[in-house]
C-alpha cells in the first residue's frame, strides 16, 4: 500500500526571524555539558538500570569528565531514590561534580525529590511541566494561565525547600517540556514567570532548558527558535540557556550544534544518543565533531572501546556498526578507491607529518579515540590494489612496489570473487606468498654461491659478480656459472643461456622486514619475455642476493 496520507500532517511553522546571526557563528569552545544517561537514557530502556549499573555508569561519566550529571528522577521509583541516597550517603560524588535530579511540577513529587537530596553538597533541581498546545488541550485540559500556574507553584515550592536545605547548595533548572510544540512567546512567558519565582539573577543564574522533546523541524528552525528566545529573554545574564534535543528526525546533533551557534550555553545529551524513542542528542558524536574541528570538547573519549563496553553492559543497548566515531565499521574501508586514497594518505602522513591530520575518508585519527589502524582497510570483492598493498604493509611490512600492485590486486580480487567473502590479513599474506614467493615448479633453486671481485680500478664492472648455481627442473638438475654486474644480472645471464628462455628484468625493488637478527630481505621483480609477456615474482631470504634471485625464479615459474 502506498503512503497517501501525508495530508494528515501539518508543516512546522517558520519563526520569521529577521537578521538571524547564527549562520555565521562557529563553535569555538565547549559548552557546559550535562549527561542525562542516568535519567532520560535510563527511562527509555526496556530494563532500566539497577543501582549497581547506575553506579558503574556514573563512574564512567565522571571519568569522561562530565561536571553535571542528571542522576535520575528520584520520585519515580525505589531504585531511582536509592541511587541518589547511595551517592550522597557513601560520598561518591566528586567535589567538582554536581548531580541533577528531575521532577514534575507536582507537590508530592517535588517534596520526595528534596527528601532524596538531604545532605547533598551541590545539586541542580530540574523542574518541568509540559507547555505544548496539544498537551494543554488533551492531557491537562488547562488554558495558558493555568499551565503557567503549575510552573510557578512548582518553582515556588522548589525555592522554599531549597532555602530550607541547610548545608546544600541547590541550583535551579526549569524546562518548558515539549518546547518544540509550544508557541515561542508562551514558552518565554512561562520561563519569565519561573525566573521571577526563583529570583534568578547574575550571581544566581538559573538554567532554562529548552527541549526538543519531540524533534519536529529542520535544525535551522530550531536554531531560529533558540536565537529568538535568547534575544527576547529579559535578564539574559540571569540565565544559562540549555538545550536538550531528541532525534526523532535524525538531526538531534545538528539541532544542538546550531543551537549553540544561536546562543545556547549548555547541552544535555547521552552517550551514543540513548534516550526516548529515537534517542537524545549523542554527546559522543557532538564532542568528537568539535574535536575534529580543532576545538577541545573538554570530554575525554580517548578510550572509546571502554566507553562502549560499559555502555553496553549497563544499558543492554548495542552501538550500531555505523555509529559515528564509535561503530565497529566506521574506520574501515572495503571499497577500492577509498582504500587506495587512505593508503596514499597514510603514506603521505608518514613521509612528512606536519601535525595536521589530513587522510582521505578518515575525518578523525582512530588512535585519538583509542582505536588502532588495524582494521582501516579490509579486503572483500569491493577492494582494490591499494587496499591489498595497505594490508600487506601495515600488517606484515611488505612494501609491494606500485608497478606490481595491480597484478597482486587482481590475484586477490579473483579469490574474493570466487569465495564470496572477506579475506583476513593473514589470508591475504598467505595468498601473496603462495602466488608470488613459494614457487618451486618448474624451476627450483638448489644451490647458489656468489663471489665478488675485490676493488680494482681496472676491473670490468659488468663482470664483477660470479654466480654458481644448481637448479632443479622436474627430475633433471642443471648448474651454471655466470658473471654479471650483480647477482641478479649474473643469474639471469646464466639462466637464459642454459634454460633457453628469453627475458629481461624490467623492474626491481627490495627492502628489509623486521629488526636486527630476525631481519629478512624481500625482493620484487617484473620480467618481460622477448614475446612481451610480463610476469611478477617475489623472494624472501635472510640474504638480499638470494632473495632477489628467488624473486626472478618465482617470476619465471609464474610465466
Ligand atoms: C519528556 C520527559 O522525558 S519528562 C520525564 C518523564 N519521565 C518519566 O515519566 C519517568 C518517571 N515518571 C514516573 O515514574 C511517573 O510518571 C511518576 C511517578 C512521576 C508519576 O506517576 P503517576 O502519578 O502514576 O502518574 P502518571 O505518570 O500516569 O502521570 C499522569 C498524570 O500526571 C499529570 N501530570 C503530569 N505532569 C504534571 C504536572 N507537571 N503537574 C500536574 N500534573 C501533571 C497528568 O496530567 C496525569 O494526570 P491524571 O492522572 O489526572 O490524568
Ligand atoms: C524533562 C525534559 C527536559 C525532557 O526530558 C524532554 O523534554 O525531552
Amino acid at each position: 500500500m502506498a503512503m497517501t496520507n501525508s495530508s494528515k500532517y501539518t508543516a512546522y511553522p517558520a519563526v520569521g526571524l529577521s537578521g538571524r546571526t547564527w549562520p555565521d557563528q562557529r563553535i569555538s569552545s565547549a559548552p557546559v555539558w550535562c549527561s542525562i544517561d542516568l535519567r532520560d537514557g535510563n527511562q527509555a530502556l526496556p530494563v532500566p538500570m539497577s543501582v549497581d549499573e547506575k553506579l558503574e555508569m556514573f563512574r564512567l561519566l565522571v571519568d569522561i569528565g562530565f561536571k553535571e550529571i542528571e542522576v535520575g528522577f528520584p520520585a519515580a521509583s525505589a531504585v531511582e531514590y536509592q541511587f541518589v541516597r547511595k551517592l550522597i550517603d557513601e560520598d561518591l560524588i566528586p567535589r567538582d561534580v554536581t548531580i541533577q535530579v528531575l521532577t514534575q511540577a507536582r507537590e508530592h513529587l517535588v517534596r520526595r525529590t528534596f527528601d532524596s537530596l538531604e545532605g547533598v553538597r551541590n545539586a541542580i533541581v530540574h523542574l518541568y511541566n509540559s507547555t505544548s498546545t496539544v498537551q494543554r488541550d488533551v492531557v491537562f485540559r488547562k488554558n495558558r494561565e493555568e499551565i503557567k500556574a503549575i510552573a510557578i507553584d512548582g518553582a515556588r515550592l522548589v525555592r522554599e525547600l531549597a532555602d530550607a536545605a541547610e548545608g546544600s547548595a541547590i541550583r535551579f533548572q526549569y524546562s518548558p517540556e515539549s518546547f518544540t510544540g509550544t508557541e515561542l512567546d508562551y514558552a518565554l512567558e512561562v520561563c519569565h514567570a519561573v525566573m521571577g519565582a526563583w529570583g534568578a539573577d547574575e550571581s544566581d543564574r538559573m538554567i532554562i532548558n529548552l527541549p526538543s522533546t519531540v524533534e519536529m523541524s529542520t535544525p535551522n528552525v530550531f536554531a531560529d527558535r533558540i536565537e529568538w528566545f535568547c534575544r527576547n529573554l529579559e535578564h539574559r545574564e540571569a540565565a544559562i540557556v540549555s538545550v536538550h534535543t531528541h532525534n526523532d528526525r535524525g538531526t538531534a546533533v545538528a539541532s544542538a550544534e546550531l543551537a549553540l551557534m544561536a546562543g545556547a550555553d549548555r547541552v544535555e545529551g547521552a552517550l551514543f544518543g540513548n534516550g526516548e524513542r529515537c534517542g537524545n542528542l549523542d554527546i559522543v558524536t557532538m564532542a568528537l565533531n568539535m574535536y575534529t574541528q580543532g576545538v577541545d570538547p573538554e570530554l575525554d573519549f580517548s578510550h572509546l572501546s571502554h566507553t562502549i563496553d560499559v555502555y553496553r553492559d549497563c544499558t543492554r543497548m548495542p552501538v550500531h556498526p555505523r555509529h559515528p566515531y564509535a561503530g565497529e565499521l566506521v574506520y574501515t574501508a572495503f571499497s577500492g578507491s577509498h582504500q587506495d586514497a587512505i593508503n596514499k594518505g597514510m603514506k603521505a602522513l608518514a613521509d612528512h607529518d606536519d601535525g595536521v591530520w589530513n587522510v582521505p575518508y578518515l575525518p578523525i585519527d582512530p588512535k585519538d579515540v583509542g582505536f588502532s589502524y588495524k582494521a582501516i582497510v579490509r579486503i572483500n570483492s569491493q577492494s582494490g590494489k591499494g587496499g591489498v598493498a595497505y594490508v600487506m604493509e601495515s600488517a606484515f611490512g611488505y612494501q609491494i612496489p606500485r608497478w606490481m600492485q595491480p597484478d597482486v590486486g587482481k590475484v586477490v580480487q579473483n579469490v574474493v570473487d570466487e569465495e564470496g567473502r572477506e579475506l583476513s590479513p593473514d589470508e591475504v599474506r598467505d595468498l601473496f606468498v603462495r602466488e608470488y614467493v613459494r614457487l618451486q615448479e618448474p624451476y627450483a633453486l638448489k644451490k647458489c654461491h656468489i663471489t665478488w671481485e675485490d676493488e680494482d680500478p681496472d676491473r670490468n664492472d659488468e663482470e664483477a659478480t660470479t654466480i654458481t648455481t644448481a637448479v632443479q627442473k622436474g627430475s633433471h638438475e642443471f648448474g651454471f656459472t655466470a658473471r654479471g654486474n650483480g647477482p641478479v644480472d649474473a643469474f639471469v645471464k646464466g639462466f637464459i643461456r642454459d634454460s633457453g628462455l628469453e627475458f629481461t628484468v624490467s623492474d626491481y625493488a627490495e627492502h628489509a622486514i623486521g629488526h636486527s637478527a630476525d631481519t629478512l630481505a624481500v625482493a620484487y621483480v617484473k620480467i618481460t619475455t622477448s614475446a612481451g609477456t610480463v610476469s611478477f615474482g617475489a623472494g624472501i631470504d635472510s640474504n638480499i642476493s638470494l632473495a632477489s634471485i628467488k624473486a626472478v625464479l618465482s617470476a619465471v615459474n609464474r610465466l
